[in-house]
């Protein structure tokens, strides 16, 4: 761990220089926000990781990013967002302390309330905003970087959040596929999350990446991210290629199991692990009256968490897209 990302984690204020070896400019945004701006920048970059506590292989990923950025080995060709969520809740390495970050935004002040978590998802919203209010007509790309609760069948995988109007962009997600994400699950409906957010009210191509298992911070060494950090540094650069590679396999969200009550049951054991098939007309959760049965062909299970708190999304039924 690097010395920025050691200072945040103690809560000590960042000791940091004005501009980076190659001249760009860096400045402090908020806690956990830093901003990079090379004279004439290629593309804009926003890199989010920690937005869960636990989540550390991808804060590792950017602390990397950052001190090679600060000592001239990686020069920043890009304007550059970067963004340790939750520095509380990563100081605990817990998932979240009061509330979901990734379940708060774009909402309004009466559903979030005024508590820590939501003054933080407005924060990051403001900073965000901010970012791409500045790109003019450069690319616009923000990875919210994760790690999921359960082991999983495909290891790293991507959510697109829903685009509306606009068609899910090939180019972008052949870039996926060379960042090694091996499956893209398409969203059909608006969610509260960060990539949903930034795409939405930032122009960006905002994705969630979901970067195998959530472990403490120096035990991520099982996970290969070699493809997504080399793909990471040429964007850091400024080098955006358009990537010949094999597509990943694409699941379109066909519904989402929202809990609405404490007597909401998922049948399914702690340890299935996400992309795990459902049987069709098996029964895959209850709440009081309403229940959820597998109508679809070849549906699989992601996120499974009946622990969530009602009103929030206990799973995802996937279907593969059919070429
Ligand atoms: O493993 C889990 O159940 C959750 C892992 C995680 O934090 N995933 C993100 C996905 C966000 C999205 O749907 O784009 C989340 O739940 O916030
Ligand atoms: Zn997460």
């Amino acid at each position: 761990m690097h010395a920025y990302l050691a200072d945040l984690l103690a809560a000590r204020a960042p000791d940091l220089p004005p501009t980076l070896p190659g001249g760009a400019r860096l400045s402090v945004a908020g806690e956990g926000l830093l901003l990079i701006e090379p004279a004439v920048p290629a593309l804009d970059l926003f890199l989010s990781c920690g937005i869960h506590g636990n989540e550390t292989a991808p804060v590792e990923l950017v602390d990397r990013l950052l001190a090679d950025l600060l000592d001239g080995r990686l020069g920043a060709g890009a304007r550059l967002l970067l963004a340790f969520g939750n520095p509380p809740a990563l100081r605990c390495g817990e998932r979240y302390l009061d509330d979901d970050l990734n379940r708060l935004f774009g909402k309004p002040a009466e559903q979030t309330g005024e508590g820590p978590a939501a003054q933080r998802s407005r924060e990051l919203e403001r900073a965000a905003t901010a970012f791409f209010a500045q790109s003019g007509s450069r690319p616009r790309l923000h990875y919210d970087l994760h790690t999921a609760i359960r082991g999983s069948a495909i290891e790293k995988f991507a959510i697109y959040p829903f685009p509306h109007e606009a068609p899910f962009d090939l180019v972008e997600i052949a870039r996926l596929a060379a960042c090694g994400i091996e499956a893209v699950l398409l969203q059909s409906k608006p969610s509260p999350t960060f990539s949903y957010f930034t795409r939405r009210h930032g122009g960006a191509h905002g994705f969630t990446l979901e970067l195998g298992r959530a472990r403490p911070f120096g035990d991520n060494g099982s996970v290969d991210l070699s493809a997504l950090e080399a793909e990471l540094r040429r964007l850091v650069t400024g080098e955006l290629r358009r990537h010949q590679v094999a597509p990943p396999q694409l699941f379109t969200v066909s519904r989402e199991i929202i809990k609405t009550s404490e007597d909401f049951r998922l049948h399914l054991a702690d340890s299935v692990e996400n992309f795990t098939a459902l049987p069709q007309g098996s029964l895959l959760a209850e709440d009081g009256e309403q229940r959820w049965v597998v109508t679809e062909e070849d549906a699989r299970i992601v996120f499974p968490n009946p622990k969530v708190k009602p009103g929030l999304r206990a799973g995802l039924v996937v279907v593969p897209v059919r070429h």
